[in-house]
C-alpha cells in the first residue's frame, strides 16, 4: 500500500497516465468488456478498517442526476481525501475562453463524452496540482467512464473499491430537471419533490426537495446539459459507454452496487453501513 501511495504522490503517475493514454489500443474497451461479461463475480464487501489505516482509492459510479457528486463530497469531508469530479473540471474549462473550451461546449450540450484524451489530460492536471499540494488519496465522480479509462487508471494505480449508486430512470430524470446551482457560490440543490409509487417489484422512492437558503435562491441556474432531450442522450450514452464500467469493477471484486432508499437522510447511514463507516461517522463527531 505503501508502495502505491508513494507511487500516487511522484509526479510519475500523472506522467505514467500520459504514457498509457498514448499505448492503450481504442479497442480495448470492446475486448475488456467481453472478458469481463464472462466473469461474474459478487458485489463486495469493503473491510471493517479504520479509514485511517486504509488506502481511500475509491471510484463512484453511477447514471447522470443519481447523486455522485452529493454522496461524494459528504465521504470526501468524512474521510478527508479529496472529491475529484471529472464534470466539474469540465464545466472549469467551459467557462474559460479557451479554444480547448469552445469544442467542449458543442460535446457536453449534446450529452455527449468528452474524449478520453481530453478527460485525461483535465484529470493529470487536477492530480498534478493536488501532488504539488501533498494530497493523497482520492474519491472519483464521474471516471472512469468508459472501460479505456478504466483500464488506464487501472494501470497506473490501485482502485480500491467502486461505488455504483442506482436510482430508478425516471427518477434520474426528474432529478436531472430539478438541478439547480448557486451562481454566486457554487452549491447544488434540487428543486424536484420526488414521490414514486411502487410498482413492478420496485420500491417506493420519495426524495424531499433540497432548497437553498435565502441568498442563493435569487442566483439559482440550471446546467445549460440538463434538457430533457439532453439528459435522455446522456442516459443513452450512459447505457452504452459507462454501464460496462460497472461490469470491469464487477469482475475484480471491487463492485459495491448501491440502491439509493430515498433523499440524503434516508440514503446517507445506509451507504455508510454498506462502506462499512458506520460508526466511523459517530466517532468522529464524538471526537471533534
Ligand atoms: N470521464 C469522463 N469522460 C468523458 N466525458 C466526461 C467525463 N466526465 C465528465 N464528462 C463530460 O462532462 C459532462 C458533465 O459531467 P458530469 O457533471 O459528471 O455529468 P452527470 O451529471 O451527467 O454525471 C458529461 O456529460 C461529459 O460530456
Amino acid at each position: 500500500m505503501a508502495a502505491v501511495t508513494r507511487r500516487l504522490r511522484s509526479s510519475s503517475y500523472v506522467s505514467l497516465i500520459r504514457r498509457s493514454l498514448s499505448t492503450a489500443p481504442e479497442s480495448a474497451s470492446a475486448s475488456a468488456s467481453s472478458e469481463s461479461a464472462q466473469v461474474r463475480s459478487q458485489s463486495t464487501s469493503p473491510p471493517r478498517v479504520d479509514p485511517k489505516d486504509r488506502n481511500i482509492q475509491w471510484v463512484f459510479l453511477g447514471c447522470p442526476g443519481v447523486g455522485k457528486g452529493t454522496y461524494a463530497s459528504r465521504l470526501s469531508t468524512l474521510l478527508g481525501v479529496p472529491h475529484i469530479a471529472t464534470g466539474d473540471l469540465v464545466r472549469e474549462e467551459l467557462s474559460s475562453s479557451t479554444p480547448l473550451s469552445k469544442q467542449l461546449k458543442e460535446i457536453v450540450n449534446q450529452g455527449k463524452l468528452v474524449s478520453d484524451e481530453i478527460i485525461i489530460n483535465l484529470l493529470s492536471k487536477r492530480l498534478e496540482a493536488g501532488e504539488t499540494n501533498g494530497e493523497s488519496g482520492f474519491i472519483l465522480d464521474g471516471f472512469p467512464r468508459t472501460v479505456r479509462q478504466a483500464e488506464i487508471l487501472d494501470d497506473v494505480t490501485h482502485i480500491d473499491l467502486a461505488v455504483n449508486l442506482k436510482l430508478p430512470e425516471n427518477v434520474l430524470l426528474e432529478k436531472c430537471l430539478g438541478r439547480r446551482i448557486c451562481d454566486q457560490c457554487g452549491k447544488n440543490f434540487n428543486v424536484a419533490s420526488i414521490n414514486v409509487k411502487g410498482e413492478n417489484g420496485n420500491p417506493a422512492i420519495k426524495m424531499a426537495p433540497l432548497l437553498p437558503p435565502p441568498h442563493c435562491a435569487s442566483k439559482l441556474i440550471t446546467r445549460s446539459d440538463d434538457t430533457e432531450a439532453i439528459v435522455k442522450e446522456r442516459f443513452r450514452v450512459y447505457n452504452d459507454k459507462s454501464q460496462p464500467v460497472e461490469e470491469f469493477y464487477r469482475a475484480r471484486g471491487k463492485l459495491i452496487e448501491f440502491d439509493l432508499p430515498g433523499g440524503i437522510p434516508e440514503s446517507w447511514p445506509k451507504l455508510l453501513e454498506a462502506l462499512n463507516l458506520d460508526d466511523y461517522e459517530d466517532r468522529q463527531s464524538a471526537a471533534a
